[in-house]
């Protein structure tokens, strides 16, 4: 069996808001939940009968859960909300204008709050109230919006693509999932785009000013053809910076109008810009080259001010630059020196810096410069179709499912989500377990995570696995929630170190899964038996008929379903041991739900891991232990 690749992460958290429950659901439910996500809009979900919505709550929904069960507005009752019944709906905020229908679908879920224009001040008073917000660029959501909802807001929605308005880091610490809108306003940008490149080319700007002049003073005399001759595009180079969505779809225009496209982006496929006719080239390449410039990447600490003294420097003089992407990556300074120099002959520009730029601005006032109020993505169509894609991502969240637009959560897509379904309660369990056995669990440092399987090791994404088990192992001995969100930073806050390794088994590839091992290692163990011959608390378990079981202990192997709670008990491998402690449940009405020997030497020592329903009271665990046979035991809660 070749061992395969080993990916290691470091982790970590510190919330002082208590845990999300976790319930189970037959497969059959969770199943049937998934296949209907990935099917039916939610706007035709929303109505539905009101008995479709009373499913159980699927464990998969409860990954992004984060608030506490006592809190008044859980957002653990989410799934099973009565969307009829007030008293359980959560609030969203919507701080921008939104399209009517997303507010309509949004509607049918939760109660609506349109409260746009508000103070830094208001939305940090509000917050506290509301368990999602949707802005578009126009709102900070800062950490002290995070800090201010006091564990409530559960989902931020951007309606758009772009997040650099969205402290991400925050909402990761306060296991807030942000998602975005990323696709609907892809063909509304990319149109401005090439509308502000035509405008520019031909003095559009100076072509209004000249009308109002000439409206002004009347024709003659103003007829001033001669001042405002501009530039043709055909047979130009423009270089696209940033060929994602809009670069590309905006190449695939300019292409269209003749001109000549080459394109940056460090992180672009080659033989997708070759399909267009583009050929992707290195940043000094592109902008040393370029007649036009059109700016297409995000905002982020690595681009912003990229266009700056030295690398208009570095421009071909009289270049024109045009900006739908972000105000950010320009430094607006910079630009207005290489104006007065002419190194730039024209800007046009849709974003700032500061939005609105101050009146008084050099850049704006500048008379080679055409602005737009960051129109981009404003089509009707555009602002539709986002409305919706925003408010459907939203909902999907509240309701506890993944989302496919997440920005801060791994984006894991329906039919891998459907199949991992059992594996990720598997996972969490497994956690559970494992932290249970060690004596003083807060003193752990290490795990390492075993996933046997007979697919290829890349096949397998076990980022919501890891997740689950590290969501399994804090929960128990702290007061921190973890969810899918925020599992990475709280195991590494937590001084946890996680270490995966992926191992191909000859078992049926029909599953992603054979068995998930967890190993903890530098730590004792309330019960000896669980300790492997290398000395690290070891379980595994596998996915049986759907059900997650409990395969092997330290060295022993046993099989029991983990659902309700767990007697492990080592004792002498003598008969009768299963009917003496069977019937001390028995007495006490604990009813045994699965159970399970193992041993490794015949007569020598055995393992018998119980299953219960119920919680045994203080005096049957006590007469357990009498037992003379029995020479440790534990009781877990699962
Ligand atoms: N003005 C508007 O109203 C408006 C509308 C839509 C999008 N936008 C903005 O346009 C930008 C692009 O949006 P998108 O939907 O195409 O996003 P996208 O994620 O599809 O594309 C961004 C591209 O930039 C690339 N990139 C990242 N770092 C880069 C770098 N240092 N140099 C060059 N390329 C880099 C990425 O690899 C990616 O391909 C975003 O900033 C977004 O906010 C503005
Ligand atoms: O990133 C985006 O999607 C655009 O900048 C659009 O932003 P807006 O929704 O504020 O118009």
């Amino acid at each position: 069996m070749a061992s395969s690749s080993t990916t290691k992460f470091l982790f970590s958290s510190t919330f002082p808001t208590s845990k999300s429950s976790e319930s189970s659901t037959t497969k059959a439910s969770l199943f049937s939940f998934l296949r209907s996500t990935s099917t039916i809009p939610i706007s035709q979900k929303l109505s539905h009968s009101h008995n479709s919505r009373h499913n159980s709550v699927s464990p998969i929904k409860n990954v992004l859960k984060t608030a506490t069960e006592s809190s008044e507005t859980s957002f653990s009752k989410y799934p099973d909300v009565d969307l009829v019944s007030n008293e359980s709906k959560p609030t969203i905020l919507v701080s921008e204008k939104l399209g009517s229908a997303g507010i309509e679908l949004l509607k049918g879920f939760g109660d609506v709050d349109c409260s746009y224009d508000l103070s830094p001040e208001q939305l940090c008073e509000r917050i506290s109230k509301c368990d999602a917000l949707i802005v578009r660029s126009g709102t900070k959501v800062t950490r002290e919006v995070f800090e201010a909802a006091k564990g409530r807001l559960k989902v931020v929605g951007r309606a758009g693509v772009g997040i650099d308005n969205v402290d991400l880091q925050a909402a990761t610490e306060y296991g807030c999932l942000v998602v975005n809108a990323p696709t609907a306003n892809t063909v509304a940008a990319a149109e401005h785009g090439i509308a502000l490149l035509a405008a520019m080319a031909r003095n559009r700007n100076a072509t209004f000013y000249c009308n109002k002049r000439l409206m002004e003073n009347g024709f003659p005399g103003k007829w001033q053809r001669n001042k405002y001759v501009g530039v043709s595009m055909v047979g130009k180079t423009l270089a696209v910076m940033g060929f994602g969505k809009v670069g590309s779809e905006v190449a695939r225009r300019a292409k269209g109008l003749g001109m000549n496209v080459i394109a940056h982006d460090p992180y672009a496929p080659a033989d997708r810009a070759r399909a267009i006719g583009v050929e992707l080239v290195s940043f000094e390449q592109a902008i040393s080259t370029a007649d036009f410039i059109s700016l297409h990447m995000p905002l982020t600490p690595t681009t912003s001010k990229v266009f700056n003294d030295d690398t208009f420097a570095m421009m071909k003089k009289g270049v024109r630059i045009v900006n739908v992407a972000r105000g950010g990556v320009i430094d607006e300074d910079a630009l207005v020196r290489a104006l007065d120099t002419g190194i730039v002959a024209q800007a046009a520009l849709d974003v700032f810096t500061e939005e609105p730029p101050p009146t008084d601005s050099k850049l704006i006032l500048h008379e080679n410069v055409t602005v737009t109020p960051h129109l981009g993505a404003s089509t009707k169509e555009a602002q539709e179709g986002v409305a919706i894609e925003i408010a459907e991502a939203v909902v999907g969240a509240l309701k506890g499912e993944l989302s496919a637009t997440a920005v801060n959560a791994p984006m894991v897509p329906a039919e891998v989500l459907s199949e991992l379904a059992p594996y990720v309660v598997l996972a969490e369990k497994l956690g559970r377990l494992a932290v249970q056995l060690v004596a003083g669990g807060s003193g752990i440092k290490s795990v390492k995570v075993t996933y046997r399987s007979a697919r290829d090791p890349d096949d397998l994404d076990t980022r919501l696995l890891r997740a689950m088990i590290t969501k399994g192992i804090i929960e128990p001995i702290s007061s921190s929630f973890v969810n899918l969100v925020n599992a990475d930073f709280t195991a590494k806050q937590k001084g946890l170190r996680i270490s995966e390794e992926r191992v191909v088994v000859d078992a049926n590839p029909e599953y992603p899964v054979d068995s998930i091992q967890v190993q903890i290692s530098n730590v004792d163990s309330k019960f000896a038996s669980a300790v492997s011959e290398n000395g690290e608390v070891s379980i595994e378990g596998k996915v049986k008929f759907g059900k997650p079981h409990l395969t092997c202990l330290g060295s022993f192997g046993v099989d029991v379903s983990l659902e309700g709670n767990l007697i492990l008990c080592r004792q002498v491998d003598q008969p009768g041991m299963i009917g003496k402690v069977g019937n001390i449940l028995g007495q006490e009405n604990v009813n045994v739900s699965f159970m399970s020997v193992g041993r490794t030497v015949r007569r020598n020592k055995a393992i018998m891991a119980i299953g219960v329903d119920e919680e045994p009271n203080k005096d049957a665990l006590k007469k357990i232990g009498e037992v003379p046979a029995v020479e440790e035991f534990v009781f877990l809660k699962l």
